[in-house]
This record gives structure tokens, C-alpha cells and sequence, in this order.
């Protein structure tokens, strides 16, 4: 049986009592009936209150990004040891708005991955391809190669800490989502994948959630879908009554 996780990247929003605000509000929801893990994302800033802020809340903590080297003369960056320090479990690694706005390579994305194994944490790679590369009928392949450069250098038994965040550029904070067909057509296709290059175990067990647009009123048909285990959230996460009703729709 896969992790089903919802998670919320809060991205660049929320400020320190913002942040605690929307906890306290996340705090109030009964998750438990849901059997879903819940996982928040919140800025860099605001992770160590968040953490002192959760008592005895299940709800995990993710960075939405991490530096690939150990310590020092890295001038704005954070490193795996100083999330550790903060409680951090999960790290987004590259999120296409990170591909694209900051030219994160697969290269340097392999190598963030490799750090964050190395430290313990469990990592949602995310990956997806452009409205022009789904035009062409190229998201298969485009997805493949994220996933051979960025992820395939780990051994099956480091995938276990692996979960696929499959989320397509087009639909990213546009309102437009990805069909449930759509979804299911790819997280498939992913998990073949998954299966050539490791072995059905491997497959069968990675978690593989669907970001891009997903709402209250979306969120349930699209996790009904076979290989669809959950979603990564933007928008709909930081309201806590909106992200509340999508963990709710498993
Ligand atoms: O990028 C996303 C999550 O990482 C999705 O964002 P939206 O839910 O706002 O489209």
C-alpha cells in the first residue's frame, strides 16, 4: 500500500504571523479520519516556529528547497544540516518554478538529491513538462529524462525515501488543471518507468502525486484515479479551510 500525501507548498507567501496563523487554523482540522499524510511547505523563515508551533499535531514539515553542499561560502543559501536543526522531514526538489526562474539544472538537481539522501530527509521530486512540450506530445518524454538526470543515479532501495511530484507547468497556479485522464496517463506511464529502470517493487511503491490547480472541487476526482497518490497544492494551501476539504477528498 503507497504513502497517500497531501502536501501544501506555501511557496513565497506568508510571513511570520501569517504562517503561524494558517497553522494554528490547519491545527483545528481533524486529518486523522482522511488517512493521509499531511505535509506543509512553508518558507525557509518561518520553519523553526512552525516546528516549536506544532505540538502534537501529525502534520510533517518540507522546505521547498535545499543546498546541495554541507557548509560555507554559499552566500543567501540554507543547508541540509541547518534544516535538520529546524525539524524538517521532506524537501521539494525541483519544482519547475526552481527549474525555470532560477535555472536549476537536472544536474545540480541530482546532486541535491544525493545531499538530501545522505541527510536523512525523505525528498518530493518534482517534475513536468511545458505547455509547448505537451502540444507536441513530448510530456512522456520530457518527464522521462527529469527523472533519468535528476533521480535515476539512486538504487532501489534509496527510492524508498522517494516520492514523484508530477506536475505539469501549464496548469501551475493558471486555474487549469490536468485532466484526471491526463493525470492518470502519465502517473502510469511514470511508474512504468519506474519499473524498467528499478523493478516492479519499486513501482509499485512510489508514491506519485499530481500537482497544478488543484482545488476543493477538483481534488476528488482527480485522487480516485489508480496512480494518482495525493497532490502537491499551491494556492488552494494557504487557506486552511480549502486545504483542509482537499485532504479530505481521499
Ligand atoms: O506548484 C504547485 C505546487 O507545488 C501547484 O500550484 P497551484 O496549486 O497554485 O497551481
Amino acid at each position: 500500500m503507497r504513502t497517500q500525501i497531501v502536501a501544501g507548498n506555501w511557496k513565497m507567501n506568508c510571513n511570520l504571523d501569517e504562517s503561524l496563523h494558517l497553522l494554528n487554523a490547519l491545527k483545528l482540522k481533524d486529518f486523522t479520519k482522511a488517512e493521509v499524510e499531511v505535509v506543509i511547505a512553508p518558507p525557509y523563515t518561518n520553519l523553526y516556529a512552525i516546528h516549536q508551533n506544532l505540538s502534537d499535531s501529525s502534520i510533517k514539515i518540507s522546505s521547498q528547497n535545499i543546498n546541495e553542499n554541507e557548509e560555507g561560502a554559499y552566500t543567501g543559501e540554507i543547508s541540509p544540516d541547518m534544516l535538520k536543526s529546524v525539524g524538517v522531514e521532506y524537501v521539494i526538489i525541483g519544482h519547475s518554478e526552481r527549474r525555470a526562474i532560477y535555472n536549476e539544472s537536472n544536474e545540480l538537481l541530482a546532486e541535491k538529491v544525493t545531499s538530501a539522501l545522505k541527510h536523512g530527509f525523505k525528498i518530493m521530486f518534482c517534475i513536468g513538462e511545458m505547455l509547448d512540450q505537451r502540444k507536441a506530445e513530448k510530456h512522456f518524454d520530457v518527464v522521462k529524462k527529469q527523472l533519468e538526470k535528476g533521480l535515476f543515479h539512486l538504487s532501489a532501495s534509496e527510492m524508498k525515501h522517494v516520492v514523484i511530484a508530477y506536475e505539469p507547468v501549464w496548469a501551475i497556479g493558471t486555474g487549469e488543471t490536468a485532466s484526471p485522464e491526463q493525470a492518470q496517463d502519465i502517473h502510469q506511464y511514470i511508474r512504468q518507468v519506474l519499473a524498467e529502470k528499478y523493478n516492479q517493487d519499486v513501482a509499485e511503491q512510489t508514491s506519485i502525486l499530481y500537482g497544478g490547480s488543484v482545488k476543493p472541487n477538483n481534488a476528488r476526482e482527480i485522487f480516485a484515479k489508480k496512480d494518482v497518490d495525493g497532490g502537491l497544492i499551491g494556492g488552494a494551501s494557504l487557506d486552511a479551510d480549502s486545504f483542509a476539504e482537499i485532504v479530505m477528498s481521499f
